[in-house]
């Protein structure tokens, strides 16, 4: 039996989301060592062969020599107005460098264990051309990670422009959005969640411990 295609998802340009401040972490978690390795770089491998090409935004960094070849591009808004600023300079990101795409998809640079195949699921999860997907685990919603519609931009430019609090949530909820919900793996610590984020310097050293669970689980 033939998988019937979405002609709506055709393979998303993904944007790693690194234009945050950092505060919790003192200094800038994207090239904070996880494994040896910088946190964003763990990322960038996580996600760019589940794309269409991979692009990192940054207020802070113009190119990475840790990962050369990416591109890295700023905000458009101006003012460090939240993940959305970011969202939007992927989309317009991708507008210029994937003009076959319809969707991009986001993760922040703090989540070292982001699903292996976050794009899969967002794209199976789509009914119709115009949804956000969004993840879930757990019953929990973790709205940073989803595949929007590109044709989004101008609105949430106007949105971001306009609102007082910018919550990701809230321009989620004015559109049409899907759920995709992703299995939260056993260890032999207990349940860990593929969307944990490192915030502080407690969870980094957190996710240290964690890393070899998950790297078991993978291998
Ligand atoms: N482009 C952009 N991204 C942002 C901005 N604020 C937060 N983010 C991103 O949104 C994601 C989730 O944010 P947080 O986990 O709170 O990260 P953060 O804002 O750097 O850290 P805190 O300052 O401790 O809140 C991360 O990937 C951040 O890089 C912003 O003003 N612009
Ligand atoms: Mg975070």
């Amino acid at each position: 039996m033939s998988i019937p295609s979405i002609p709506s998802t055709p393979p998303a340009p993904g944007i790693v989301l690194a234009g945050g401040r950092s505060s919790r972490m003192g200094s800038d978690k994207a090239v904070m060592m996880l494994g040896g390795r910088p946190l964003l770089q763990r990322v960038i491998a996580r996600l760019a062969p589940q794309t269409a090409g991979l692009a990192v935004n940054s207020n802070t960094a113009t190119e990475l020599d840790f990962a050369p070849g990416i591109a890295v591009f700023a905000d458009t808004v101006a003012g460090h107005v939240g993940p959305m600023a970011g969202v939007l300079s992927g989309l317009r990101h991708a507008a210029t460098h994937f003009p076959a795409a319809s969707h991009v998809v986001t993760v922040p640079t703090d989540t070292p264990f982001l699903p292996l195949d976050l794009v899969a699921r967002f794209q199976a999860a789509i009914t119709l051309p115009g949804q956000i997907a969004v993840a879930t685990s757990g019953g929990i919603l973790h709205p940073v990670f989803a595949l929007w519609p590109i044709a989004l931009a101008d609105e949430l430019e106007h949105w971001l422009l306009t609102d007082d609090k910018r919550r990701v949530r809230s321009f989620i909820q004015r559109h049409p959005m899907i759920e995709a919900d992703f299995p939260v793996p056993d260890t032999p610590q207990g349940p860990i969640d593929p969307f944990f984020n490192i915030n502080t310097p407690a969870d980094l050293d957190t996710a240290e411990r964690w890393l070899p669970l998950i790297e078991d689980i993978e291998r």
